[in-house]
């Protein structure tokens, strides 16, 4: 048992203990993985996606323009800890206040390149007054890999339908929830959608009750094999209504198709991922989170693609009327380069596109 209460202890897979200040009591465990974003804090912290994950941030100073709830994306914190070179006093205190262990004062530089070398990888933490090796090592034992979280849907998602906009003029989306950001949302109701949010394991009755224009899976943590009543809602609809994805739901939508998905090593995560439309030549910077990508498209044509590894980032189809992204349009944080992705999905419905898109 530690006799300083800011002592704290990482576990990394391997077995190896690095020592570290803690900046939020408790003990706590998860997949480790890292995000180069530089900004953007308060909405990585809050995104559905990084449920049972440790989040590192390789920028070294975290919490430098304070906590402001109107910038988060849920209504908590979603990594089980956190790491950092530098956590301000205010990040440290909402984390304490979520009861999120985190750490800081230890060499992240290390530990990025070590999840880059080796992939992500399990961990366990122990911080403040009771920290132990011991207990950091006895976390990394208990720690289950990210595909092993089979039902991590009910941990995310809203339990019953919820109506965004019910008066508004434009199309109807399902948006299938498996842990939607609340800006995915906004940037359909700021283009008149009418949102019906939906649970992530809801029924074709579920969807006929709302009678969609749209059916749209949203962004959401771990292995997309695991969200198989999405996939069920796609096979059902392809064809049937125009069909969209952001990130998790890109993949489901690959799967349900007849496609397939896989895990990376590191996976993407950051603000700064540069991505190639194959259409137009174009290339825009892209925020991204995601640790499985799509390996078999389907019958999707692959119309984007990560410069950095080639791996797809936009799916469509002409024909059945769909169009997904992997990386996240809707840009909270993030650069704007690919707001009009909402247009996009709005026009398959009907809706007329806007000269100029709204922005978030
Ligand atoms: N942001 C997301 O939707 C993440 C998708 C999926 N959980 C992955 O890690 O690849």
């Amino acid at each position: 048992m530690s006799e300083n209460s800011e002592t704290a202890y990482l576990a990394i897979e391997g077995g190896r203990v690095v020592e570290a200040r803690s900046r939020a009591p408790g003990r706590t465990r998860g997949e480790l993985v890292f995000t180069t974003a530089y900004t953007g804090y308060e909405e990585s912290l809050t995104d559905p996606s990084y449920e049972e994950q440790v989040l590192t941030f390789s920028y070294p100073l975290i919490g430098n323009y304070g906590v402001r709830e109107e910038r988060f994306e849920s209504d908590r914190v979603h990594p089980r800890g956190v790491v950092a070179r530098e956590l301000t006093d205010d990040v440290a205190e909402w984390l304490e206040s979520e009861g999120v262990p985190a750490v800081d004062h230890l060499d992240t530089r290390d530990l990025v390149t070590g999840i880059r070398d080796e992939g992500a990888m399990k961990c366990g933490i122990s911080a403040g007054p009771d920290a132990s090796e011991e207990a950091a090592l006895e976390e990394l034992e208990n720690c289950i890999g990210m595909s092993d979280h089979t039902d991590i849907g009910s941990q995310v998602s809203i339990a019953e339908r919820t109506t965004y906009n019910a008066d508004g003029d434009g199309p109807r989306v399902a948006l299938v929830d498996c842990g939607a950001k609340g800006s995915i949302v906004d940037s359909l109701v700021e283009r008149d959608a009418v949102v019906d949010v939906l649970p992530y394991d809801a029924t074709i009755a579920d969807v006929e009750h709302v009678d969609p224009d749209v059916l749209f899976v949203s962004n959401g943590p771990g292995d997309p094999e695991n969200f198989t009543a999405a996939e069920a809602l796609v096979e059902e609809y392809v064809g049937e209504l125009p069909l969209a994805g952001i990130c998790l739901g890109q993949q489901v939508v690959a799967n349900a198709l007849g496609g397939g998905t896989e895990k990376m090593a590191f996976g993407h995560r950051g603000v700064n991922q540069p991505v190639r439309d194959l259409r137009s030549g174009r290339v825009v910077m892209t925020t991204q989170n995601h640790g499985y990508t799509v390996a078999d498209p389907g019958p999707l044509e692959v119309t984007q693609v990560n410069v950095n590894d080639d791996t797809p980032e936009g799916l469509e189809s002409d024909e059945l009327e769909v169009i997904t992204r992997q990386y996240h349009p809707e840009a909270n944080p993030g650069p704007h380069d690919s707001l009009d992705f909402f247009d996009d999905v709005l026009a398959l419905a009907g809706h007329e596109k806007p000269e100029t898109t709204p922005s978030a």
